[in-house]
């Protein structure tokens, strides 16, 4: 059965926990014909996991009772006592029934917002170093807080990881309260943070930052570390903080102990090969060598041959004279060049001179979009991508004054994937991970656990629609939107590209729908338009990644009316940014539709099947009418051949790395800081 044929009912359908011992939870929002595959990837059956973790749920609500009678200095003492009692080495499975229990009851009384048994299983998952899949909307940010805190009871730090800082500071502001009231401290590493901030924040119980500051930090502190000399002895161990002077620098991270990963799938697996790169060169190094080319492109015209220069035809050399060097030393300079050494300054105006000499435009090269091409001077084709080396591409940039390419060198370098593997405990929750469980397991050894939700999902996935060319699709979803809107439901579109939003933008303008466009560009004012889009007779187009991680709130009135629908304009290179999207409707039991656009012409045709049979399904779409619908599951199958190639890239990759990182360690070498560039 394919993904696109399914019934309605069959997706996002889940039993309310009260039957979750008799009635074990299906895999939600995966196609039928997936389950059985997916329950056996899961490595041992699920349902007996969360059966187990169920019977902790009385354990915790024995506490209840007590908790709610006690004031708010008996519950941070209590929770001192579970600190000294982690501290001084009780497991941390003993004391969570009662840890859980105390964070229950501290956000009931300062947000307001008790957590749900469900929730409470999603801790217990993450405690055991799961990947919770949670449907969106189900409230992962509360659940956080179970594993954040009862981590933090040992005193070194629990941190969580989220894709952008606006999330980061929105989660850590929302829930510091929480921890508050336990006597724990939160604090925030955001990008604009100088080292001092940073320090304090990581000196905090619970930090809530973005992988990529995390990553950066460790970075930096990898390179103190190895100027303070501290780093010898243990490559690959853990920042102590020892071997730094009180006095001088020092650390701004304690040890990786453990880390929550929201929207895992994102940070682990999309994000997962991405390297975070510090550059050799500092700013300021930066920008006096793309002064100093600039100054020589400038003022190489006023040396001349044989009096200031010799040439030397059969090496194509320029060497200056003692009258050139003089010419030098006397013409005026920018400030930025005062600390240049002259020597090589020497050399910037030789190489300034050769390049005006030997390099000419629309011969040697062209500019195009204010880059530099080579032209190959055999085939007198445009030799994209290539660089002159030893500077002579950066002056003749600086020559066309076009942006100068300095490189910056590496300087320390870690990707996403060893910078969590580095932490001794690690969890991760996200909407849509049952898709990527194998990776889960190989890469990370994390199981993927599908948390039941609340109460049973009212979203209903309307059929799918494929179209013979995109204007027809276009038109379709113009008209899906203008019926929507008429009765006043809210609609969401997301669309695969920035482009695609504006092409849309203008259809609706014409067909006299008010809209707000979205892009994923400025993620604060983004969060706030979504979190608007439920609202009657609201419109909104966004890219499919925008928005991620906001919640949709139905106005008043909007649930009578079927509450959001989401229109989904292509499918995307992964199932899971589809599900993103699909998720910000139906939340917490609202009702809400969903519906899939396609056409013959989609790029994922060509991305899964290779140019030649787009091109024959483009072809047969211009006139294929109706009949376009019955390629609905080749269109999915596309989307599957597309992730598979992901996937085996992914995993090549990684076998790459590790034998890099094995062969360095052999060699005594620094896997993060003796980078190859
Ligand atoms: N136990 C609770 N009691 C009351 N409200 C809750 C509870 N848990 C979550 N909520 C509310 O549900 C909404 C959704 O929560 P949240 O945004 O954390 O969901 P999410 O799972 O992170 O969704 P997404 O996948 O979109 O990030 C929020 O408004 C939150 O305040």
């Amino acid at each position: 059965m394919t993904y696109a044929s399914l019934p309605v009912s069959d997706i996002g359908t889940l039993p309310p926990l009260r039957n979750i011992m008799t009635n074990p939870p299906t895999i939600h929002g995966l196609p039928t014909g997936w389950r059985a595959q997916v329950l056996s990837l899961l490595g041992g059956p699920v349902q007996s996991r969360l059966a187990r973790w169920g019977q902790v749920l009385p354990q915790i609500a024995a506490f209840e009772e007590t908790l709610v009678a006690e004031d708010d200095r008996e519950l941070r003492k209590r929770s001192l006592s579970l600190k000294y009692r982690a501290k001084s080495g009780e497991k941390l499975a003993t004391l969570l029934p009662e840890a859980y229990a105390l964070v229950r009851e501290a956000s009931r009384r300062v947000i307001g917002q008790r957590h749900y048994d469900v929730q409470m299983i999603g801790g217990i998952a993450l405690f055991h170093g799961s990947i919770a899949e949670m449907e969106t909307g189900e409230g992962k940010t509360l659940t956080a807080t179970l594993p954040m805190y009862l981590h933090a009871l040992v005193g070194k730090g629990s941190h969580l990881a989220t894709v952008n800082d606006y999330l980061a500071e929105r989660d850590a502001n929302m829930m510091r309260p929480v921890y508050a009231m336990l006597g724990l401290t939160t604090g925030v590493v955001l990008t604009k943070d100088k080292s001092d901030a940073r320090r304090k924040a990581y000196g905090c119980d619970i930090t809530y930052g973005t992988a990529k500051e995390f990553g950066f930090d460790f970075l930096r502190d990898r390179l103190l570390l190895r100027r303070l000399g501290a780093a010898q002895g243990s490559l690959l161990g853990q920042f102590t903080g020892v071997g730094a002077d009180a006095n001088s620098e020092q650390p701004v991270q304690r040890e990786a102990h453990f880390c929550l990963v929201d929207e895992a799938d994102s940070i682990l697996i999309d994000e997962a090969r991405t390297p975070l790169i510090i550059g050799a060169l500092g700013d300021k190094a930066i920008d006096r060598i793309v002064a100093t080319y600039r100054w020589a492109a400038e003022v190489q015209s006023q040396f001349l041959e044989e009096k200031h220069y010799d040439y030397d035809d059969e090496d194509k050399k320029v060497e200056l004279t003692a009258a050139g060097r003089q010419l030098l030393r006397a013409l005026p300079k920018p400030e930025l060049l005062s600390t240049m050494g002259l020597v090589d300054l020497y050399q910037y105006i030789e190489r300034a001179i050769k390049v005006a000499r030997d390099y000419l435009l629309n011969r040697h090269y062209v500019v195009i979009d204010g880059e530099i091409t080579i032209v190959d001077e055999n085939t007198g084709r445009l030799a994209e991508g290539r660089k002159w080396r030893d500077g002579i591409h950066q002056a003749i940039e600086a020559k066309e004054k076009i942006e100068v390419s300095v490189a910056t060198g590496q300087a320390a370098r870690i990707t996403v994937q060893d910078l969590f593997l580095r932490y001794k405990h690690i969890a991760g929750m996200t909407g849509t991970a049952m898709s990527a469980t194998n990776e889960f397991r190989k890469v990370y050894k994390m199981r993927v656990v599908p948390i039941p939700t609340n109460r049973p999902s009212q979203r209903k996935r309307l059929p799918d629609l494929v179209f013979g060319t995109e204007d027809e699709k276009w038109a379709a979803v113009v008209e899906d939107v203008k019926a929507m809107n008429q009765v006043g439901r809210p609609v969401l579109i997301g669309t695969k590209s920035i482009d695609k939003s504006m092409h849309l933008s203008r259809l609706l303008t014409a067909a006299g729908i008010t809209h707000r466009v979205l892009n994923a560009n400025e993620v604060e004012r983004e969060a706030e338009i979504v979190a608007l889009a439920g609202e009657q007779f609201k419109v909104t187009v966004a890219t499919n990644m925008a928005g991620r991680g906001t919640d949709i709130k139905l106005a008043p009135g909007m649930r009578e009316l079927g509450g959001l629908h989401v229109i989904c304009t292509e499918l995307h290179d992964s199932a899971r940014i589809d599900r993103q999207l699909v998720g910000r409707c139906g939340r917490q039991g609202d009702p809400g539709t969903t519906r899939q656009y396609m056409s013959l012409d989609d790029d994922v045709i060509k991305s899964g099947y290779g140019p030649e049979v787009a091109e024959r399904m483009e072809q047969w779409g211009k006139t294929a009418g109706p009949a376009a619908q019955r390629q609905v599951g080749m269109i999915f199958r596309a989307q599957q051949r597309v992730e598979r190639k992901h996937l085996r890239d992914r995993f090549a990759l990684l076998h790459h790395e590790k034998e890099r990182k094995k062969m360095q360690l052999e060699m005594g070498q620094d896997p993060y800081l003796d980078t190859p560039d």
